[in-house]
């Protein structure tokens, strides 16, 4: 299995070397070049399978020789033996044929654990095999940087800096990130918004000195290691509503496009997924491009789901990637309009993307009410992210084809979204009751990437 760039120009790599190298050295992201499927069998052999198991059988294709069938299986075994669900991604019934994944059962109560844990566990495996060492930079809006942490803190051969917008994620997101002591672990409150954020995290890997320099490695969903993971609990999801022999559709929360587009990796395998419902918050510049509007980019409206700030959404991509035929001249082009502006989807791509995916858009109240009408009609708590997704399902959903909308993130990470909509302030969970009690220990910083690179080089700990 080998790995091409989304513009063309980098050189294919093998699944451990594009993990380990994150962002392609032309500026693309790593996409297989091909995608194995499974059978129809395979798929039906899946039901009863631990998620452990279903998790190696989905994934062993896409991993070639990086590993032994014996050692991915002890990989995936530790990556998810700290989540506190014995299901892993339990689903819950909302309403007659609409469904919840609960991707909140990690250490970090956010789904990104499903892939930052595993990826964890990979990284370790690698590096200790070359005996060598990285410097993990990652952009967040919030999640991400708290996964990222938690996988790697207190390792020998990794420093993890994460960049967040200052002010512009929750309390929750922010101790989650800052309160962790391990000397590799650094925290940068950056005064900007995510965009900036992964726009200077992409800076870094286009100076090729200082990438080398550092020996930088990216944890992001521009690692494809990331997405890989996230196809796991499609399988999990569709499996036990009846795939193969049903098929399911699924609503997904979307930011930087990394969750939806493993979906789309999931119906390319062979999982019979009807609708794949991208669900945006105000800042829906996905929403726009999919009903035809181009992508161009507006100003970003900080929200009630701040993980979903996100104007430059990173897999998009690898969406068009595949909707502009695999044709990286053409994706490169795009992305040069993208730093000026925006770009308009030709007639043939938007086409192959609205065959793909539908799409809409919550607004602040609209996610404000949903919220608290799941508590009261459904006796559930949702997160706003979550809420989007419910509210868009809501909306699409053929009431003949089971729908599973994805819930992101634990409802105790955004507690003033969820008790003003509610009444009801969730708890943290017991590992995490003495969050507001631990010391915080951040680096402000200006959205500079000569500060960044600065901080970076003068604070690694290795
Ligand atoms: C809680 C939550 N929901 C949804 C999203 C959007 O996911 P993606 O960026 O993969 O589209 C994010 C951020 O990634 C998130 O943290
Ligand atoms: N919402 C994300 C943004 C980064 O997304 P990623 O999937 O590319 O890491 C976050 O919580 O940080």
């Amino acid at each position: 299995m080998r790995y091409i760039s989304t513009r063309g120009q980098a050189p294919a790599l093998s699944f451990e070397e594009a993990m380990l190298t994150g962002l392609a050295r032309d500026g693309g992201l790593y996409v297989p070049e091909t995608i194995p499927t499974l059978s129809r069998d395979a798929i039906a052999a899946l039901h009863g399978q631990s998620y452990e198991e279903t998790a190696f059988t989905v994934m062993r294709p896409f991993i070639g020789d990086t590993f032994t069938d014996d050692e991915f299986r002890e990989i995936i075994g530790r990556a998810y033996a700290g989540f506190n669900h014995g299901a892993r991604a339990p689903l819950v019934q909302l309403a007659p044929g609409h469904f919840l994944l609960e991707l909140f059962h990690g250490p970090t109560l956010a789904f990104k654990d499903f892939a930052m844990q595993l990826i964890g566990q990979m990284f370790q495996a690698a590096l200790a095999r070359r005996g060598d060492r990285v410097t993990i930079v990652g952009a967040t809006s919030g999640d991400t940087g708290s996964a990222a942490i938690e996988a790697f803190r207190g390792l020998a051969n990794v420093d993890v800096f994460i960049l967040y917008p200052h002010g512009r994620v929750s309390d929750v997101q922010r101790r989650q990130m800052t309160t962790p002591a391990e000397a590799n672990v650094h925290a940068l409150a950056v005064d900007g918004d995510f965009d900036d954020c992964q726009a200077r995290l992409k800076d870094m890997f286009n100076d090729f000195v200082f990438r080398d320099g550092v020996r930088l490695a990216g944890v992001n969903s521009i690692n494809w290691g990331r997405v890989l993971a996230q196809v796991v609990y499609y399988f999990s999801a569709a499996v036990s509503l009846g795939a193969p022999d049903r098929e399911v559709s699924f609503t997904v929360p979307t930011g930087n496009f990394g969750d939806i587009f493993a979906g789309y990796i999931a119906r390319r395998m062979g999982l019979p997924i009807r609708d794949l419902v991208v669900a945006t918050n105000q800042n829906d510049i996905l929403d726009r491009c999919l009903r035809g509007q181009g992508y161009h980019k507006t100003q970003v409206h900080p929200s009630i789901s701040p993980s979903m700030d996100i104007q430059v959404s990173s897999n998009f991509e690898r969406a068009l990637f595949d909707a502009y035929g695999r044709d990286g001249n053409a994706v490169a082009q795009l992305m040069g309009e993208l730093g000026q502006g925006g770009f308009d989807v030709s007639q043939g791509a938007m086409q192959v993307l609205q065959d793909t995916y539908k799409s809409g858009r919550a607004s602040e109240q609209e996610t404000t009410a949903t919220i608290a009408m799941a508590r009261r009609t459904m006796g559930e708590l949702l997160c706003p992210h979550s809420a989007v997704g419910v509210k868009v399902a809501e909306e699409q959903r053929d009431p003949a084809v089971p729908m599973v909308t994805l819930a992101t993130a634990h409802p105790a990470k955004f507690p003033d979204a969820v008790e003003a909509a509610t009444g009801h302030r969730p708890d943290l969970p017991p590992h995490m009751s003495d969050l507001f009690d631990r010391p915080e220990r951040f680096k402000r910083i200006g959205n500079d990437l000569g500060a960044l690179k600065t901080h970076i080089k003068e604070n690694l700990s290795v």
